[in-house]
């Protein structure tokens, strides 16, 4: 994972986070909000599984165990590889509007990246029961292929959200910085709440 060689300037970046538990919905809703508001969606569950299966990649073995046991991945990896995709972004298309989906999952990656990186603009954060995160995830499971979509994992990773990803979204809470949506109805309705955001935002 060699960096790439170019820098921007962060004034000129726009990132909006997107949070919300396992299978809330937030890849689902990129897709919409790439294709209608010309953002660039950056998954970082999709780069750090890129990034496991990338041959001679040093840490393949060490994310593989981690997103097996639902564990967030250290923060140095998944930054890296953050930045050196909108850095790829910007020096390929020119595009500056990432949502960045699935990130940050604790404080400590907050901190880093809005101080190393560049400072989220708001957060968009997907609520939903657990119970329907549940039956979402185990859906999934039948057709994603991911060595995490299984009960036990799933487990882990609820626990995770709770005790490290929800503080990330109480602290960004107390900066009046997020935008709650109920992704526990339709994925239409749910999105008509997501435009709302956008449009409001003057996106
Ligand atoms: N509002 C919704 N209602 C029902 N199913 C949904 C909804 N949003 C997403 N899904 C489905 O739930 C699963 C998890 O959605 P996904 O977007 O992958 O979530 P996340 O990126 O938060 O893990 C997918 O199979 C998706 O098709
Ligand atoms: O910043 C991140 C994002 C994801 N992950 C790992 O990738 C897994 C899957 O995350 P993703 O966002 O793809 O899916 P979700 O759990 O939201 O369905 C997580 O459980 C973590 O193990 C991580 O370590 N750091």
């Amino acid at each position: 994972m060699a960096p790439i060689q170019t820098t921007f300037d962060p004034k000129d970046v726009t990132v909006v986070f997107v949070l919300g538990g396992p299978g809330a919905g937030k890849g689902t809703q990129c897709s919409n909000i790439k294709r209608d508001y010309d953002f660039v969606h950056l998954s970082a569950g999709d780069l750090l599984r890129d990034e496991q299966k990338r041959e001679g990649s040093e840490y393949g073995e060490l994310i593989q165990n981690y997103i097996r046991d639902g564990l967030i991945v250290p923060m140095e990896v998944t930054i890296a590889l953050l930045e050196n995709a909108m850095k790829e972004v910007i020096n390929e298309t020119g595009k500056k509007r990432f949502l960045i989906d699935g990130f940050p999952r604790k404080m400590d990656q907050a901190n880093k990246f809005e101080e190393t990186v560049v400072e989220s603009k708001f957060v968009l954060y997907f609520t939903c029961t657990e119970e329907t995160l549940l039956d979402r995830l185990l859906k999934r499971g039948e057709s994603s292929g991911r060595i995490d979509d299984n009960i036990e994992s799933i487990r882990k990773r609820f626990q995770v959200f709770k005790e490290s990803s929800y503080p990330v979204i109480e602290a960004f809470e107390a900066k009046d910085k997020v935008r709650q949506i109920n992704s526990e109805q339709s994925i239409e309705a749910v999105y008509s709440e997501v435009k709302r955001v956008f449009d409001e935002a003057l996106l």
